[in-house]
């Protein structure tokens, strides 16, 4: 039998503690009806103390919430706790949680006391909060660098004074697993009492060890983990639920223990975080970034379309996803572009597949990530079209400020040169003229989209446009640093189509 490890999610306090990230009342409310359905044990709501606004949320997270215990922060004082109180006295599972800092250095230079001075703060504050409640953690503020004989001391004295949950927080995020684990192991044989209460641990991410340290710590003894959503939090963050808990998920026999975390809801409060604080998850974080269960490179495609696990250790079921993404780029390979183009409703034999790939590796080099609409123009451009009936010869334009925009066009029609003149709103208008007069075409303009298919002022611009005539409908595009000859090519290369659709009209649903 597994033993329970308890989730304290601060994602709406200490995460809140990450610049700009503040929630308002509805938004904490929000979040924290989610973490109750995640299956958090404990909500650390807020520090009611801070302000009118963070009392009113941490009061309303209390009305909300029932399942999960609702905790108030409070500093080792009369006011901090009787305004923790009153702001969860009326939830259906409050705890009160103090702290006082514990290191020689927060103690010399920040508050100024001596340690006898702070022993009997902690003390006096654990059995002020008693007085309202019988639920209530201490906190040794940088835990872990304080003097762990003088740790223990503390930890001895609050838990006589009533506390349940004693946290041993790495507050700056300077400690390295093994010596963390090692200091856990260390309260917990020198601490009298420590067995009846849970010892718990709060660590930070400042030397990306978070996570390792929380797992050390439960490895020797540690059975409460506070953790946010995504990582946020003070600095560079605290421990990131989804990874502590997919880490002990997906490797079930590291360490006995378990939480009681509905792991298929990760996904979706990972964004639910992420948009009301407004800070991005960076694409290659573990478990919930964009790229966590995507695959570019060809041999991963090939491996995962033969059996998932050979690059996945997780199923992206099991944190909400519905499927792993196989991204088309530069390193993708035959194998997922077939079954990509498939899925996009072409099914080329091994001969077109040869060739649109060989032009999907040319777009890809210039290009970051090929979207569906360039692969239908590739399947377009390479299988379904025959010899050009339209080519262009040369182009001159005259645009500006004071001048009618005119164009000079120079074509191949089925092998004979034509030219013309043709004028318009602005280069563009006077091109499309030109082209227009010159192959006495009929067709619409549905879209004209421009893009630049690398950056800065020398990027290649590619015009797509969208075609219409007698009902067949067809795609054209075209690419040039000059956006108006990337256009010229675009529209001929659109009028190639409408031909080519109109004697090959079984070709026409492919092309759309
Ligand atoms: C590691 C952590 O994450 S701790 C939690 C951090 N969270 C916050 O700070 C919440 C937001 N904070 C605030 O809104 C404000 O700092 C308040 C309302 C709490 C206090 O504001 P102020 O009274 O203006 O004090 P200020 O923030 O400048 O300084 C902190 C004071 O608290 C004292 N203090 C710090 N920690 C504690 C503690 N655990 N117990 C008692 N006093 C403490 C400091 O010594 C200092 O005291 P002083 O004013 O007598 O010098
Ligand atoms: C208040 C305490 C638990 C804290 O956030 C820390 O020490 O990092
Ligand atoms: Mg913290």
């Amino acid at each position: 039998m597994k033993e329970k490890v308890y989730i304290l999610d601060t994602t709406l306090r200490d995460g809140e503690q990450s610049p700009g990230a503040s929630m308002n009342t509805a938004e904490k409310v929000r979040l924290a009806t989610q973490l109750e359905k995640l299956g958090v044990d404990a909500i650390e709501a807020g520090f009611p103390a801070a302000s009118e606004g963070d009392f009113e949320a941490v009061a309303e997270v209390a009305r909300k919430v029932s399942n999960s215990e609702i905790v108030a922060l409070a500093r080792a004082s009369v006011h901090d706790i009787d305004r923790a109180w009153k702001a969860v006295g009326h939830a259906a599972k409050p705890r009160i949680h103090t702290f006082l800092a514990t290191s020689d250095i927060h103690m010399q230079y920040k508050l100024n006391m001596s340690r006898d001075e702070v022993l009997k703060s902690a003390v006096d504050a654990v059995k002020y909060a008693c007085s309202f409640t019988d639920n209530v953690e201490f906190s040794a503020e940088d835990g872990s660098r304080s003097d762990p004989d003088f740790l223990c001391q503390v930890f001895e004295a609050v838990i006589n004074a009533g506390a349940k949950v004693i946290n041993l927080p790495d507050t700056v995020g300077y400690a390295v697993p093994h010596e963390f684990g090692e200091l856990v192991a260390y309260v917990r044989k020198n601490t009298p009492g420590i067995d009846k209460v849970i010892l718990s641990v709060h660590c930070h991410n400042d030397l990306g060890l978070a996570v390792a340290n929380t797992l050390a710590a439960i490895e020797n003894g540690a059975r409460q983990a506070e953790v946010t959503i995504n990582g946020i939090g003070e600095r560079a963050g605290n421990t990131s639920l989804e990874e502590l808990v997919m880490t002990l998920n997906t490797r079930p026999t590291y360490l006995p223990v378990t939480t009681a975390i509905e792991t298929t809801r990760i996904y979706r409060i990972s964004r639910l975080v992420s948009m009301i604080t407004g800070m991005p998850v960076q694409p290659n974080k573990a478990i919930v970034g964009a790229n966590a269960f995507a695959h570019e490179a060809g041999i991963h495609q090939h491996g995962v379309l033969a059996n998932p696990m050979t690059y996945e250790i997780m199923k992206p079921e099991t944190i909400g996803l519905t499927t792993s993404k196989l991204v088309m780029g530069k390193h993708s390979g035959k194998h997922a572009l077939h079954k990509h183009l498939k899925t996009i409703g072409y099914d080329l034999s091994e001969e077109e597949l040869k060739l649109v790939f060989k032009k999907f590796k040319e777009l890809a080099d210039k290009k970051k990530v090929v979207l569906d609409e360039d692969l239908e123009a590739l399947v377009n451009e390479g299988v379904l079209r025959t010899a050009d009936i339209y080519s262009l010869q040369y182009l001159h334009v005259t645009a500006g400020t004071t001048v009618l925009p005119t164009a000079t066009v120079k074509m191949l029609i089925n092998g004979a040169e034509a030219f013309c003149t043709g004028s318009g709103n602005g280069p563009i208008d006077a091109t499309f003229n030109a082209i227009s007069e010159l192959t006495q075409t009929q067709s619409s303009l549905l879209r004209f989209s421009v893009n630049a298919l690398t950056g800065g002022t020398d990027a290649q611009g590619e015009v797509t446009v969208r075609l219409k005539e007698d009902e067949i409908i067809a795609l054209g595009r075209g690419a040039d640093p000059d956006i108006i000859t990337a256009s010229a090519y675009a529209y001929i290369n659109g009028l190639n189509r409408l031909e080519y659709l109109k004697e090959n009209p079984a070709r026409t649903s492919e092309a759309l």
